[in-house]
């Protein structure tokens, strides 16, 4: 059966994507081999393990191998493997749309970017797989028939705006790509892919480990024979054509790491992540024992686009005693490492391991715990590191993976010290170097007992609140922690090598020496004394905004700000939990006022004279909407607001 030919247009963004790739910022055009072997592996995979699943598929698994296929006179080059294939809407799903996440954020990005290099670097991250062979062919033709399906599919396209695809019944099982080569341009990066000694350079080069026989015809002189008439001198040398393998196929991960040269390791990461760039560090495991395993751990460089999207899938291959069972395994890894990639390879686990068996597993989790302190104690080693290239990774890592690595110190108990201990925050030590908490620590002023924070939007906005001004006046240090995930373990964290972790926006501050405090106190019971009316009435009057009004030690130059319960919620975790769509109660805070700014002071005067005066009300308004604005928070009601504020000005001029 063969259905006509039906043309459908590429999604705009493919064809963006597409683009790109015609007109190529890539310079590394080999790699596009790299990408259809790398697919065709795992095409193979999952056939071997779909058969060992479904004993009635009618597949044949004896020789799974892939095959390269060259015609020097039509210039064309076919990749074949004999795995799982595709079918019809798989083919349309997977070639046809570029269905990542993150997609239309590349392309923002590759707008932005300033050059091929930026460029270049962006795809590296973002991996482009199948497009990648538009580089090299004006026309790529992909014919598949999917394992256990009787009709194959034949799709095409010249990297335009548009593909053909087609019923066909006459594909062999598995996929092949066929390109239809662009002429050769040295200075372009595009060489003769229809060359024998190239495609063996670029196999040997990116896919020596692939786990099966990559295979190519070579043409070989023939061996001399007896037999050499005199005809025969005058004819060309014979030559004999053979089938060769061009990989070595050994597992990369089972091999000691003094014989794995960088390259090798860097080609087997692009294989197993689909990333484009070299990984930031290396981590082989070999566990001998009762639970014996060999893993070969992987951390990225970059972060990916969609490291925070609900898509984005665990990087961790599970192989059982070599055979592939699993890709994106999340048993193996916790979700705040979502980033690492590579392999584990088990020895004794059943191959027929299924998803409950795996959450269940006393092994598997014993081989996850390994795997998170190793990529901890790893993280840690490159921070502590004597050598500034490691510690210059240590930094890469926390740039790119800090905000995911922090969501493990909510859910990570046991390795909350060491997680911990790898975290840098901003403060206001520094405005480009971040600290480490032992380097706070280490910092603390005599008679600091508590490490201080101030959670919010910016550090902008933090370091101009109000909360700043007693710390800033005393010099004491602040971490300004402003990633949304902040807000949420410094409530569940308590103490930092026995030193609480205090935020100076909640609870009474007390910054004084015991010198100081027999001073303060004569003057704060005064001062109490004075004010003690206005405060009564400030909290009667604002009842609904705040619970209490009080006067504060940690202003200096601010007349008010607002400051939270030492248990209560920050306004911003408020909002978070009501943008997750979470009903969350409002919690009052509490209003605290600086006794000698002239306005409170005067306030207090206005109010001893004249309590009834309707304006004493909208000034107390006034007063705690600027506090409000101040911590760069959110008024109720801005129109109301700014229509007193008009007024008074107006009043004023
Ligand atoms: N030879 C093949 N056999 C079976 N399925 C294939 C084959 N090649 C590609 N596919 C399917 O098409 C999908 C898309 O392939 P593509 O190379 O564009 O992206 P990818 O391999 O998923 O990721 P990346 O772009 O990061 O390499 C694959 O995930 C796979 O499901």
């Amino acid at each position: 059966m063969t259905t006509g030919i039906e043309q459908r247009e590429f999604q705009t963004e493919t064809r963006q994507i597409l683009d790109l790739m015609i007109h190529s910022v890539y310079s590394n055009k080999d790699t596009f081999l790299r990408e259809l072997v790398s697919n065709a592996s795992d095409a193979l995979d999952k056939l071997k393990l779909e058969a060992y699943r479904d004993k009635d598929l009618e597949a044949d698994t004896s020789d799974l191998h892939i095959e390269l296929d060259v015609d020097a006179d039509t210039r064309t080059l076919t990749v074949r493997d004999n795995g799982i294939g595709m079918s019809r809407d798989e083919v349309i799903d997977l070639i046809g749309t570029l269905a990542k996440s993150g997609t239309a954020e590349l392309r923002r990005k590759l707008r932005e970017a300033k050059d091929a290099v930026a460029s270049e670097e962006l795809i590296g991250q973002f991996g482009i797989g199948f497009y990648s062979t538009f580089m090299v062919a004006d026309k790529v033709t992909l014919l598949t028939r999917k394992a256990g399906e009787k009709h194959g599919t034949r799709w095409e396209s010249s990297g335009d705006a548009t593909y053909t695809i087609e019923t066909v019944d006459d594909a062999p099982q598995g996929t092949s790509v066929t390109l239809h080569l662009k002429p050769e341009d040295v200075e372009d990066h595009l060489y003769d892919y229809a060359s024998e000694r190239k495609l063996r350079e670029i196999v040997k080069r990116y896919s020596d480990f692939i786990a099966y026989p990559v295979r190519m015809q070579v043409e070989r002189p023939a061996p001399e024979t007896d037999d050499t008439s005199a005809e025969d001198q005058d004819a060309e040398p014979k030559t004999v054509v053979e089938t060769e393998t061009l990989n070595s196929m050994k597992a990369l991960w089972a091999r000691p790491r003094s014989e794995v040269t960088d390259d090798e390791y860097n080609e087997f990461y692009k294989h197993v992540s689909h990333s484009w760039d070299d990984p930031l560090e290396v981590i082989p495991m070999k566990a001998e024992g009762t639970f014996e395993y060999q893993a070969l751990l992987f951390i990225p460089s970059h972060a990916p686009f969609d490291l925070f999207s609900r898509e984005h899938r665990a990087g961790i291959h599970l192989y059982v005693k070599r055979v592939f069972i699993k890709d994106d395994c999340e048993e193996l890894m916790p979700e705040y490492l979502r980033f690492v990639k590579g392999v584990v390879d088990a020895q004794d686990l059943s191959l027929n391991v299924s998803r409950e068996i795996l959450q269940q597993d006393r092994q598997i989790r014993a081989i996850r715990r390994r795997l998170t302190k190793k990529v901890l104690t790893t993280i840690k080693d490159m921070l502590s590191s004597e050598d500034e290239a490691s510690r210059d990774k240590y930094r890469t890592v926390w740039s790119q993976f800090g905000r995911v690595l922090k969501e493990g110190l909510l859910s990570d108990f046991d390795n909350r010290d060491t997680l911990l201990e790898i975290s840098s925050f901003p403060s206001t030590h520094s405005e480009d170097e971040q600290t480490t908490l032992a380097q706070y620590v280490e910092r603390m002023k005599d008679g600091q007992e508590q490490i201080y924070y101030l959670t919010g939007e910016s550090r902008q906005q933090l370091e101009a609140s109000p909360h700043m001004e007693a710390f800033r006046a005393r010099g004491l240090e602040v971490l300004l922690l402003t990633d949304p995930v902040d807000e949420m373990w410094v409530t569940s964290v308590p103490e930092f090598d026995g030193k609480p972790l205090q935020s100076i926006a909640k609870g009474e501050v007390d910054l004084d020496t015991d010198e100081e405090k027999k001073d303060a106190e004569a003057k704060r019971e005064e001062q109490d004394k004075q004010f003690a009316d206005v405060l009564g009435w400030l909290t009667s009057t604002l009842e609904d905004q705040v619970k209490q009004v009080r006067l504060s030690t940690r202003l200096t130059d601010s007349p008010a700000c607002i400051v939270g319960d030492e248990f209560g919620m920050t306004p911003s975790l408020e909002r978070m939990y009501r943008a997750s769509g979470q009903e969350v109660p409002h919690f009052k805070r509490i209003l605290e006022l600086n006794p000698t700014h002239p306005l409170v002071e005067g306030l207090r005067a206005a109010h001893a004279e004249r309590g009834d005066d309707p304006a004493l009300a909208e000034t107390a308004e006034l007063l705690y909407g600027t506090a409000l604005l101040a911590e760069g928070g959110e008024l109720e009601d801005p129109a109301h607001f700014a229509k007193m504020l008009a007024n008074r000005l107006a009043r004023t001029i």
